[in-house]
């Protein structure tokens, strides 16, 4: 798997998913194999762009669930062949819709998969409709829980903050013996 700078990478073709991806959860999970093997049925590479740190830590200052390294690790296991991470700051933020779009140009997806509630560029003014203009796009059903609720980032981090790690784990879809979940626990406990 290789690892890229934004606006660095240049490709013929691709599959490809954006997110933030904090947690790398059972929802992204899926949505990955998805990608995946869209990725190996058009034999073209797999590709992820994603953000650090994570939208909401930045603006929310919410609990990062995986770092940068973490995550990186997290998805060469789920075979993802080209990585793109942003630096999200100030300068990153500025730009609209129309230059992340100009950027996704470099990468030629033929196909980009996403959840439903996808957004992106400044104000979040862009969603799956937006890439729909421009792209084939895939939508995965809301990933949910035995409860029926959708796996959420957001959700994961409130139940660990309610202490219920046995959930977190189940929702996170990792080894709960894992260095980095047994790291993060201690992370996510502390305020
Ligand atoms: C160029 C750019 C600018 C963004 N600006 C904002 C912003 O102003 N406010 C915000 O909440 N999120 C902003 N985001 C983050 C997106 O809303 C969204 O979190 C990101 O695309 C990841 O999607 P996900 O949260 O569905 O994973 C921006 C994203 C991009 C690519
Ligand atoms: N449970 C899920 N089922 C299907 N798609 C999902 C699920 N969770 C996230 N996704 C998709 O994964 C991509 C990345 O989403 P994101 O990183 O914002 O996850 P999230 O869990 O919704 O995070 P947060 O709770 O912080 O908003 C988006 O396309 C989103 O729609």
């Amino acid at each position: 798997m290789q690892v890229h700078n934004a606006k660095t990478l240049k490709l013929p073709n691709c599959v490809l998913t954006i997110g933030a991806l904090d947690g790398l959860h059972i929802g992204h999970q899926t949505l990955l194999k998805h990608a995946r093997q869209r990725a190996e049925k058009l034999g073209v590479p797999l590709v992820v762009y994603t953000f650090d740190l994570p939208p909401k830590v930045f603006f929310q200052h919410v609990k990062l669930l995986t770092s940068l390294p973490e995550k990186l690790a997290l998805l060469e296991k789920l075979g993802v062949d080209h990585v793109v991470v942003a630096q999200f700051n100030a300068d990153y933020i500025s730009q609209g819709v129309d230059r992340f779009l100009q950027e996704l140009k470099d990468l030629n997806p033929l196909e980009i998969c996403e959840g439903h509630d996808f957004r992106f560029g400044r104000g979040r003014e862009g969603d799956v409709h937006t890439l729909r203009k421009y792209y084939e796009v895939f939508i995965l059903e809301p990933v949910v829980c035995a409860e029926g609720k959708t796996i959420s980032s957001t959700r994961i981090r409130t139940l660990f903050q309610l202490g219920d790690f046995d959930k977190a784990y189940q929702l996170l879809g990792w080894d709960k013996f894992s260095p980095h979940v047994q790291q993060n626990e201690k992370a996510l406990v502390e305020k």
